[in-house]
């Protein structure tokens, strides 16, 4: 399990948080912009220092090891890819940031899995934003985290290419066994990806469980805002 436990006030801001997932899962945070959702992740990731956290993975208490200790990688909104630096470099920068040879066939599994073969040798600024993206979670993935944690991470796409990097992250869950969890402020990506769904209003989870259990409890519980973008969303969101 992954029991999180989190208090953080930034300028009249309180983040109030506690929540527990399985190992491994996909989860998702939806909420409206401003509700806490970046800082949650970041002070799992170790970024950011709380007022209070208790972070336990696999019943060991992680909130006070340093970030590159706890086997949590964070992938910001911006994807942060080493514009100097070419995609295979990119993807390789963990094993020499840790000064530690390059495990070549663990890589050769993330090039093949995350199909970024075409452009090894190419720099990010040439790629597309979708074939960023999967460069960004290729270098991710080469951290061997046990948590992988997504700052909208498909929130730049269109339409076509969010459905086959939705498709593809399932997949990467599947064989690294990872447990996600994923912000985001669009419900569609909750309901392709979530196995739990949390959803974060101001600081505080207003609703945790399952995207059935949100449609059979969808008229309580949460505010008319996110209702209003489900119904949106999703055309027969009413006959759940
Ligand atoms: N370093 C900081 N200093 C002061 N306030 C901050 C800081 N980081 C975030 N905040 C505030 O904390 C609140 C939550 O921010 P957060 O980035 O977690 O929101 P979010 O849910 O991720 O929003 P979005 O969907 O727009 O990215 C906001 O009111 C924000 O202005």
């Amino acid at each position: 399990m992954l029991s999180v436990k989190l208090r953080k006030s930034l300028s009249g801001f309180n983040l109030d948080v506690n929540f527990t997932v399985s190992i491994p899962s996909y989860s998702l945070i939806l909420g409206p912009s401003g509700a806490g959702k970046s800082l949650t992740l970041k002070i799992i990731a170790g970024l950011m220092r709380p007022d209070m956290a208790s972070i336990q993975w696999r019943d060991k208490e992680i909130a006070f090891l340093p970030p590159e200790k706890r086997e949590v990688v964070y992938l910001p909104q911006t994807l942060a890819l080493f514009p100097h630096k070419t995609v295979y470099q990119n993807i390789i920068y963990t094993f020499k940031a840790r000064h530690i040879s390059v495990d070549k066939r663990y890589v050769t599994e993330i090039i093949d899995k995350f199909q970024v073969t075409p452009f090894l040798n190419r720099y990010p600024s040439s790629l597309s934003g979708g074939e960023q993206q999967r460069v960004a979670l290729a270098r991710a993935i080469a951290a061997r985290p046990k948590v992988l944690l997504l700052d909208e991470p498909l929130a730049s796409l269109d339409f076509h290419l969010k459905m086959n990097l939705i498709d593809f992250l399932k997949r990467i869950k599947k064989a690294f066994s990872l447990t996600i969890i994923h912000v985001t402020h669009d419900p569609i990506e909750a309901f392709k990806l979530a196995e739990n769904l949390f959803i974060l209003e101001k600081g505080k989870l207003t609703f945790q469980g399952t995207v059935k259990e949100l449609f059979m409890t969808a008229s309580s519980g949460f505010s008319a805002e996110v209702v209003r973008q489900l119904k949106s969303l999703i055309p027969n969101f009413s006959n759940y």
